[in-house]
């Protein structure tokens, strides 16, 4: 039972000696804490027996109060709470204006059904129960993740979901989230409800060192690999024991694949590929125990590249790469020298590499541009929450109209992306993700969500002011957002490309009889 104490009981304990505040109706005693406050000693206690339920929030995120229970001593009698603890209100959908899409605001959407909803909702809560803690942890101090938490996504058939729909879902043994949704009815939309809700803790480093690898190179195997491949390769990696990462670009190509220089050439016995070369900016390298990698087996050009399933043994190096988002991620140089991959392991045929990696390309752009507008979006609730509660020169900053316009442009940069997104995924539930028709709306997808990415980033910052560039606090989630967002602007195809990807696809659809 919670102790309970009136107002004026509160009152009396007001002085360094013997400090109570009141924030959101619980008491807390701050007598010991103050001289260890963050924020100082004197502005806490010049709020000794009060209420500081507004400032308190004018200064902190409510995170903090979860952090603090040990200093709770009781209740104000009869007091209503204003807010759930900051754990419960994770799991929650939110209530603020587009914070969530339309359908999880009261609006009809014709793409998801009750078990998209189902689904979230019991994602949402397993991310927050399971995930928060090493994330915040990992996040800030680059250690890799928790390897025992990826056995655990294993369990609820996390791994397996980041696949999207098919066959390989037949290897998540526990089921998909203990039954919330059935292998049979799972489509590309419940897939887009897996990768958002993978990257909802704004710790961009970490949610890529935890899964992003796998679902960039596990999907070369389902697609491209041998039976035994697949049998090998796929059950450990949807337990969450083993990760597969996708290796293509080089410090000597990047957008330009067909330049890469990595080489593969058959031994004497012309069973085995003897691999020579690098690998740069390898998401999840530092972890993987294989590298899908693209290598030269030809002469230049494109006409010259296959893929290979290659083994981490001791002939492959792996060394952190620090950019500008957390280590956890796990991101790496890779060198291979004298790697010895037999010849089984090569996918489709020998110097066809090249169209695997373009078909391999849409699904992981559209992955990208998930989670892109999922952060985007936490970023717009995150500085609106700002603008309705920080008062300057007397008001809340929503009230001042050149807010007010900011707001709106990241409003309508993130529902517009969220309609394209829904109308390509669609499309991708109809013709397949690696379907040509639509490799050209998902590069201006990507284009569009980048682009809007900037601005969102931009204005939140501007609105968030000095808060929006410190790490932790108020800012966490605006700076993590505008420190990140510029990444996937170059990976997985840099914006410049998509956009020309985009329009010579355009153009070589053009009806010959168009005319003006
Ligand atoms: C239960 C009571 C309180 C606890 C547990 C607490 C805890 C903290 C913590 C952990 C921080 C570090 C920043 C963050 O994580 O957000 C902080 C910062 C701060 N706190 Fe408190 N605090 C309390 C009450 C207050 C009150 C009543 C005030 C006065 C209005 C205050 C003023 C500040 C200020 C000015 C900062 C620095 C904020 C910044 O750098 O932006 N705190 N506090």
């Amino acid at each position: 039972m919670v102790a309970e104490f009136t107002l004026e009981e509160v009152q009396k304990h007001n002085t360094p000696e013997d400090a109570w505040v009141i924030v959101d109706g619980t008491i807390y005693d701050v007598t010991k804490f103050a001289k260890m406050h963050p924020g100082g000693r004197q502005t806490l206690l010049d709020y000794a027996g009060q209420d500081a339920t507004e400032d308190f929030f004018a200064l902190h995120r409510h995170e903090v109060l979860a952090k603090y229970t040990r200093l709770v001593k009781g209740h104000v009698v009869g007091f209503k709470h204003g807010l759930a603890s900051a754990t419960e209100e994770k799991k929650r959908f939110s209530a603020v204006p587009y914070a969530e899409p339309s359908h999880l605001q009261g609006m009809n959407s014709p793409y998801f059904k009750e078990s998209h909803i189902a689904l979230r909702k019991s994602l949402r809560e397993w991310w927050t129960e399971n995930m928060y803690e090493n994330a915040m942890a990992c996040e800030a101090d680059g250690s890799a993740p928790d390897a025992n938490l990826r056995l655990k996504a294993g369990e609820m058939g996390i791994h397996a979901m980041g696949q999207g729909p098919g066959e390989h879902l037949k290897y998540a043994k526990h089921g998909l989230m203990g039954g919330v949704v059935t292998a049979e009815e799972f489509d590309y939309f419940h897939e887009l409800v897996v990768q958002e809700e993978r990257v909802r803790l704004m710790c961009p480093g970490w949610e890529d060192g935890m899964d992003a690898a796998n679902t960039i190179g596990v999907p070369v195997v389902i697609k491209y690999g041998p039976a035994w491949m697949k049998d090998e390769v796929i059950p450990p990696v949807f337990r969450g024991e083993q990760i597969v990462c996708l290796a293509i670009s080089e410090a000597f190509a990047g957008s330009d694949v067909a330049a890469l220089r990595t080489t593969a050439h058959l031994d004497a016995s012309g069973q085995n590929y003897i691999v020579n070369g690098t690998k740069k900016w390898i998401t999840g390298g530092m972890y993987a125990d294989y590298f899908v990698t693209a290598v030269r087996t030809g002469g230049a050009g494109a006409g010259g590249i296959s893929m290979l399933m290659i083994k981490r043994d001791e002939t492959v190096q792996t060394k952190v790469i620090k950019s500008k988002y957390s280590s956890a991620a796990g991101t790496a140089f890779v060198t291979f020298e004298g790697t010895v991959v037999p010849k089984r392991n090569l996918f489709g045929n020998e110097n066809k590499g090249f169209q695997i990696i373009m078909s391999n390309f849409n699904h992981e752009r559209w992955m990208i541009c998930v989670s892109c507008i999922l952060r985007a979006r936490m970023c717009t609730e995150e500085t609106f929450k700002w603008s309705m509660q920080r008062k300057v020169f007397g008001k809340a900053l929503a009230e001042q109209p050149v807010i007010r316009e900011k707001l709106a442009q990241m409003f309508s940069g993130i529902e517009m992306c969220t309609a394209m997104l829904y109308e390509v995924t669609h499309q991708m539930n109809v013709l397949g993700p690696q379907s040509a028709e639509i490799g050209g709306r998902i590069a201006l997808l990507k284009y569009s969500t980048t682009r809007m990415c900037h601005l969102v980033a931009d204005n939140g910052v501007q609105i968030m002011g000095g808060r929006g560039v410190s790490q932790g606090g108020m800012g966490r989630v605006v700076e993590a957002f505008h420190r990140c967002y510029k990444i996937p602007s170059v990976y997985g195809g840099s914006e410049e490309i998509m956009a020309d990807l985009a329009v010579r696809q355009a153009i070589k659809a053009y009806p010959q009889q168009a005319r003006l």
